[in-house]
This record gives C-alpha cells, sequence and structure tokens, in this order.
C-alpha cells in the first residue's frame, strides 16, 4: 500500500487539528462514530458547564447561568439548522429519535376519504417501523392494510423509481431515511419530496445517519418535516437528546401530542388550561427538556459550526473513497462485497462491508483495537468521521483487516453477533 497517498492526504487535510479535540484513545481506530461519536473536550466542558449552574443557581439555572435551559432547545436547533439547510425557527433540540417521529406522524398523518396509508420502506430501522405501525393502530388502522413498504430489488438499496411509483392516490404520509443504516445509500431527498408533492403528498426523513455527515437543504427542498438523533455523527453522547424540524409553512399545524414546552414561551408560565402553541417548531416539544443530556451538544455543534458542513463532507467521501480503494486493492481475495454505493451523491458516511464471517470478524477488529460495528446478517460497518479520523487511519485499519484476514484470525471466534454491536 503507497504511503504517499495518505501522507499527502493528511499532509493538506484543512480538519486535521479537531482530532486533537476528541478522546480518542491511543492505538485504537475508531470507526463506529455512525453508531456513537467520541466525546470531545468541548462538549465534556459544556457538560461541567451546566453541572456548574446547576451547583451555582438551582431553580435560577432555568433563566441565569452560563446557558439558561428555558430556551436553549430553541438556542441549539437554531445552531443546528445550518447543518440541514433550514431557518433557525424550523429546529428544535428534543426529544428522542423514536419519540420525535411519533410526534411528527401523530400530528401530519390525517387519513381522509381514501387517503388512509403511510409509505415506508423494507431496509428502513426497525424502530421507525414499529412507530408507524403504532399511529396506525392509534386510529384503528390495520398496519397490513395502511403500511406500504418499498421493497428492495437487491437487499441492499431502495430504488427511488420503486418509491415514486408506491406514490399512489392513497398515501398520506411518507417517512423515509435519508441515508439507509445498513448500506448507506444516500436518497435523492428533494427528487423524493418534490414527486411527493405533486401527488399532494406529506413527506417527512429520518437523519439519524445523514445529520452531521452530508448537507441538507430541507427548507429549499421544502421537505414537511425531519427528526434525527444527536449521538452519531453530532458526537451528542450516549441517549443526548435529539432533534426535530417541521417546515414554516406547517407552523398553524397543532402539535398532535401536545404539552405545556410546546407553549409560547410568553405565555407557558399563565399556567392557562387552553395550550397556545409555540409559533416555531418549538411547538412540537412536550415536557420539561433533558438539559443534562442536552448539555455536551453545546460544544459538540460549536465544533461543528467551525468546520463547516462543506469540508466535513468533502473529507468523509475522500475517506470513504480511500477506504473503498483500499478494500478493492488489498483484499479482493478474501470474499469481501462492498454493500454502499459507489457514487459521491448516493453514499453516506460509512462503509458497508458485506462478508458471510461478519459477525467474527467485527469480533478479530475489536481484538486489534478497530472498532467497527455489525448489524445482521453480513455487514460491517465502517465510518471514518472526518473530525477525528485521518487517512493514516483508514489506511492502518485495512493493513489489520488484512492481516485479520490472511492469518484467519477470525477463526478462533463464533459467528453470532454480541448484544449491540
Ligand atoms: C435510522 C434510525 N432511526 C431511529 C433510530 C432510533 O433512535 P432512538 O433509539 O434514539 O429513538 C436509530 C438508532 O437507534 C436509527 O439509526
Ligand atoms: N441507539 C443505540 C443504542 O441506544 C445502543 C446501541 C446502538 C444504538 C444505535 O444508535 C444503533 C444505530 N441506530 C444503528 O444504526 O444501528
Amino acid at each position: 500500500m503507497k504511503q504517499a497517498y495518505w501522507t499527502e492526504m493528511d499532509g493538506k487535510d484543512g480538519l486535521k487539528h479537531f482530532k486533537e479535540e476528541f478522546y480518542v484513545k491511543k492505538g485504537v481506530l475508531y470507526m463506529d462514530g455512525n453508531s456513537l461519536g467520541l466525546l470531545s473536550k468541548n462538549a465534556e466542558k459544556t457538560l461541567a458547564e451546566v453541572l456548574t449552574d446547576w451547583k451555582e443557581y438551582g431553580i435560577d439555572g432555568w433563566m441565569a447561568g452560563t446557558h439558561p435551559w428555558f430556551t436553549l432547545s430553541e438556542k441549539l436547533g437554531g445552531k443546528m439548522a445550518p447543518l440541514i439547510g433550514a431557518h433557525k425557527d424550523e429546529v428544535i433540540v428534543t426529544g428522542s429519535t423514536t419519540g420525535n417521529l411519533h410526534q411528527l406522524v401523530s400530528t401530519f398523518f390525517q387519513p381522509a376519504g381514501t387517503k388512509t396509508k403511510i409509505l415506508a420502506d423494507e431496509l428502513t430501522f426497525p424502530s421507525d417501523i414499529y412507530a408507524l405501525k403504532s399511529q396506525l393502530h392509534l386510529k384503528s388502522l390495520t398496519p397490513a392494510d395502511h403500511l406500504l413498504s418499498v421493497k428492495s430489488q437487491d437487499g441492499r438499496m431502495i430504488e427511488e423509481e420503486d418509491i415514486i411509483s408506491s406514490m399512489t392516490e392513497e398515501v398520506a404520509l411518507i417517512v423515509l431515511p435519508s441515508v439507509l443504516y445498513r448500506s448507506g445509500q444516500l436518497l435523492d431527498i428533494q427528487r423524493l419530496t418534490a414527486e411527493a408533492h405533486k401527488r399532494g403528498i406529506l413527506i417527512g426523513f429520518d437523519l439519524c445517519h445523514s445529520i452531521g455527515a452530508v448537507p441538507h437543504e430541507l427548507s429549499n427542498w421544502e421537505v414537511d418535516f425531519a427528526f434525527w438523533c444527536n449521538y452519531k455523527y453530532l458526537n451528542g453522547g450516549p441517549g443526548s437528546v435529539a432533534g426535530l424540524y417541521v417546515n414554516r409553512k406547517h407552523f398553524k399545524t397543532a402539535p398532535g401530542l401536545a404539552g405545556w414546552f410546546g407553549s409560547n414561551k410568553e405565555k407557558q408560565f399563565d399556567m392557562s388550561l387552553e395550550f397556545v402553541p409555540s409559533d416555531t417548531a418549538g411547538a412540537f416539544q412536550m415536557g420539561t427538556p433533558h438539559v443534562l443530556s442536552t448539555a455536551p451538544l453545546i460544544g459538540s455543534l460549536e465544533l461543528f459550526a467551525e468546520a463547516g458542513m462543506g469540508r466535513l463532507r468533502e473529507k468523509s467521501l475522500q475517506l470513504t473513497r480511500y477506504m473503498m480503494e483500499l478494500i478493492e486493492t488489498e483484499l479482493s481475495s478474501f470474499g469481501f462485497h462492498i454493500g454502499n454505493p459507489r457514487e459521491d451523491e448516493r453514499r453516506g458516511g460509512h462503509v458497508c462491508l458485506e462478508h458471510s464471517e461478519a459477525a467474527r470478524i467485527c469480533k478479530a477488529l475489536k481484538e486489534n483495537q478497530v472498532v467497527p460495528d455489525f448489524r445482521a446478517p453480513n455487514v460491517i460497518r465502517l465510518a471514518p468521521v472526518p473530525l477525528y479520523t485521518s487517512f493514516q487511519d483508514v489506511h492502518d485499519t485495512i493493513v489489520r483487516l488484512k492481516k485479520i484476514m490472511s492469518e484467519k484470525q477470525y477463526e478462533k471466534f463464533p459467528n453470532v453477533r454480541e448484544v449491540i454491536a
């Protein structure tokens, strides 16, 4: 493997100083930032600041201190907006991914007449399907008849053409992932939104695997709503508070699940039994924000503002391209298949490496200080995230993998998954 390439790329990498901001363990090649991002010093600092404010101010921390808690969700929504190409008031940091999906579907799925179906796809993350089915049940509609699932032709990707041809008259709402969690396929959000709207269908996206990895233009594309977690590429920490986006054209739509933190902030403490919603995406909040699980995001988002999504995406594409090239040149005799799309505009931030022995190859990688994750039945996900991964890290990952394969190190492990990854 030629050293010239990675030394040259690392040498001219304008983002390389960010790696020092992160707790990257010495000798460990962390390729799992698409599942749980690493802690940054900045995130640690803002978490400590919020704890200090609690210590110092008690109840007054809601309005005083370094990061007053009462407006923190709105403030962070504004800081997150550039990552998805939204207006500041269209984004709020709140809830969890699955909770936010429930909120948005309960708001925007309004079956009427013959328009009673939700369209999703068969490769989406299971939690989304569970949520959609339970939302149908709540409206006394059976998922077997009312949840349409676009089929994959190859078990990896979902073709946009197939999604569009499933946008029938009966569909009221579409919920799709931006990037598929296993194959890393990036869907054409702009095109799908335009096609849905031509047919009078509302459309929303799960951005879990694209936020912080891929730039978006949600407002310009007129996407109706979106939701995501902040613990993957955004490094908000395990169980970090999530986010949602609602296009301004829907600000007058009453939230399906109302709660007092969705109130107009001036009125909230009037304690009236009449709900007066905020006139922003803040209306879709419910209860008191989980401040301690939000605090690391304050620091983390500062890093994203400094790095910029354009530069992050450029480096991410270079890293995944380099990884795929090395896989092709170095690992061709070991039975791997690259399961993600090759085109830049069709892939997210991770490489999907398929192998019949994937579960135990992952165990061998971990033993060799490479952290991937495994997704059944046969996928090794490798995410060289641009904030803390160098080109040399990508190179070294493939060197370690090649050694594992040449020496058949994986054979000493059973080929079954661990509990989580
Ligand atoms: C695409 C996608 N959607 C939804 C979820 C569920 O998120 P949460 O557990 O935060 O609700 C995840 C990850 O867990 C995910 O990857
Ligand atoms: N949300 C997770 C969790 O609570 C524990 C372990 C992993 C996760 C994940 O986020 C997994 C991730 N959504 C995936 O793409 O597989």
